[in-house]
């Protein structure tokens, strides 16, 4: 009972303290007191682009070609991002908060619109992709020499 009621009050501070925060509901949600991030699932994209376009009226313009071609001008996008920066570090170390959300962006517009085409296509591409990751391991199978050579075997 003593530790309920202290976990009670512990949960009531944590609440005040976070309220007085500026708090990026992009990222994350509140959970009995606690900020936390969740797992996000290519299903549950996938049916948020469709409500996404079924609302709009949008479905007739979802046709394969059509979100095909999407999908490369956002990658057109992502591209111009990184174009004349030079190599770049890995986490991005020396990148604005702003560069960040516009990579963020970018990347997002390129995975939602290969959900969608997934999606219209009638693919499960979450399982696909599972799939492609098992034929990739007999393609490429594990050698003892492979973690001190540069080559990649293609
Ligand atoms: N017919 C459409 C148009 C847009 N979108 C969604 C998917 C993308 O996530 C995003 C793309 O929107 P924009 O075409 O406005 O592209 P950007 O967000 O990249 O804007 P801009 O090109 O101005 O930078 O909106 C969609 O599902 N179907």
């Amino acid at each position: 009972m003593l530790s309920i009621n202290w976990t009670c009050t512990q949960l009531y501070w944590i609440n005040q303290t976070n309220k007085q925060k500026p708090f990026s509901y992009k990222k994350m949600e509140y959970s009995n007191g606690f900020p936390r991030k969740r797992d996000v699932s290519l299903q549950e994209l996938s049916k948020r682009l469709a409500e996404f376009a079924q609302v709009r009226g949008w479905e007739q313009y979802h046709s394969p070609r059509n979100l095909l071609l999407a999908l490369v001008g956002e990658v057109g996008e992502l591209s111009e991002i990184f174009q004349w920066k030079g190599e770049v570090a890995k986490g991005l170390p020396n990148w604005s908060s702003d560069d960040k959300e516009h990579l963020e962006e970018e990347l997002s517009d390129v995975l939602l619109y290969l959900v969608r085409l997934a999606d219209v296509c009638g693919l499960d591409l979450g399982q696909a992709a599972l799939t492609k990751i098992v034929k990739n391991a007999k393609k490429y199978p594990v050698t003892t020499t492979d973690h001190t050579t540069t080559s990649n075997r293609n």
